[in-house]
């Protein structure tokens, strides 16, 4: 199976007035064409800098220190200006949590998407308004044509999202990335945005990564799963694996605490006792042994083993865990 996107070895800092924060280390990723990968870790983990990273939109004090992200066999990091504009919005299509930050507050949503298209050169402006409907209909947005002339704030925080999807599949990319698509919207909302992604997973022919710190999300869309934990990948699966199969004890402590996931009802919810470490001086050792349950001598000294749970599909890094 060929990938849509292949991430090796990558480590990101940032430079700090106190020091080099590590935020990404030696993180491997695939996301295989026509899949839905999904990503998930608490807040810190690095979810944001692997998102920016993707679309080579780093913070100026970031710094590369080793690995790729390829697209059709291209660095992005190292990717031509004229290249990366063709491959933000047209090649990689992304959402965001705030579907503000995707549209133009002072100009209508018809102009707006009608602009998106203007690579297409051989679609006219009635046939770009006519493909907006489409997607709008597809997306489940009422009246779409009367909606064209209306502004960003006149629509609901669900209507935004819904549209802001539209846009990014308008351009029919290979890849779709979502970040935390769904965390700024109430349950009713997200319930409908999931029920559209899943819908959007079966009609699109590209792939989706979405970055999620909710573990419901990735359970109802995704088809592989990489938990991630203090800027490392901890543990890599299929749905199944990580939901039924789990090995990495964050990923089952991470289970443990999800309402989703947790059969009997309880008033307050678990947590994940301690805190991620400082990323500017990340422990020698398994950067998960100050919280976790297993850990030994060893987990605090020396890093992590890869433990390959299933022919390369399911593994996960820890001295705990033996196949
Ligand atoms: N521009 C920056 N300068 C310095 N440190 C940064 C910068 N951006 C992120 N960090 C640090 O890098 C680490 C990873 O942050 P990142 O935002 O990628 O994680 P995240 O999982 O997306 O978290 P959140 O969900 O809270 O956004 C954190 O320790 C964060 O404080």
């Amino acid at each position: 199976m060929n990938n849509a996107l292949e991430i090796n070895n990558l480590s990101i800092h940032y430079q700090t007035d106190s020091g080099e924060v590590r935020a990404l280390r030696n993180v491997n990723l695939k996301v295989p064409d026509g899949k839905v990968v999904g990503i998930v870790g608490e807040s810190g983990c690095g979810k944001s800098t692997l998102m920016s990273a993707i679309i080579n939109l780093l913070s100026e004090n970031a710094i590369v220190k080793n690995g790729k992200i390829l697209f059709e066999n291209t660095d992005i990091l190292t990717m031509s200006k004229h290249r990366l504009r063709k491959l933000r919005g047209y090649d990689i299509a992304t959402v965001f949590q705030d579907p503000m930050t995707t549209f133009n507050p002072v100009m209508t949503i018809g102009q707006q998407l009608t602009d998106f298209q203007h690579r297409f050169k051989e679609r006219n402006r009635q046939q770009k308004r006519q493909k907006i409907i489409e997607m709008f209909e597809l997306v489940g947005i009422p009246d779409p044509a009367q909606r064209l002339n209306q502004f960003p704030h006149e629509f609901s925080g669900g209507m935004r999202q819904r549209m802001a999807i539209a846009a990014a599949l308008l351009m029919n990319p290979r890849l779709l990335v979502a970040d935390e698509p769904t965390t700024a919207l109430d349950v009713t909302m997200e319930a409908q945005i999931l029920h559209l992604l899943r819908k959007m997973k079966n009609d699109f022919n590209g792939s989706i990564l979405i970055i999620t710190h909710h573990l419901g999300v990735v359970a109802e869309l995704c088809d592989y799963i990489t938990v991630m934990y203090a800027g490392e990948v901890v543990e890599q699966g299929t749905v199944e694996d990580i939901f039924y199969r789990p090995s990495h004890p964050y990923t089952k402590a991470l289970l443990e605490c999800d309402p989703a996931v947790l059969k009997r009802k309880t008033r307050y919810l678990p947590t994940i006792k301690g805190r991620i470490p400082d990323l500017r001086t990340p422990p020698p050792g398994c950067v998960f042994a100050n919280r976790c349950s297993k850990v030994s001598a060893q987990c605090t000294q020396t890093a992590p083993p890869v433990v390959d749970l299933s022919d390369g599909n399911h593994w996960c890094i820890c001295h705990e865990v033996s196949k």
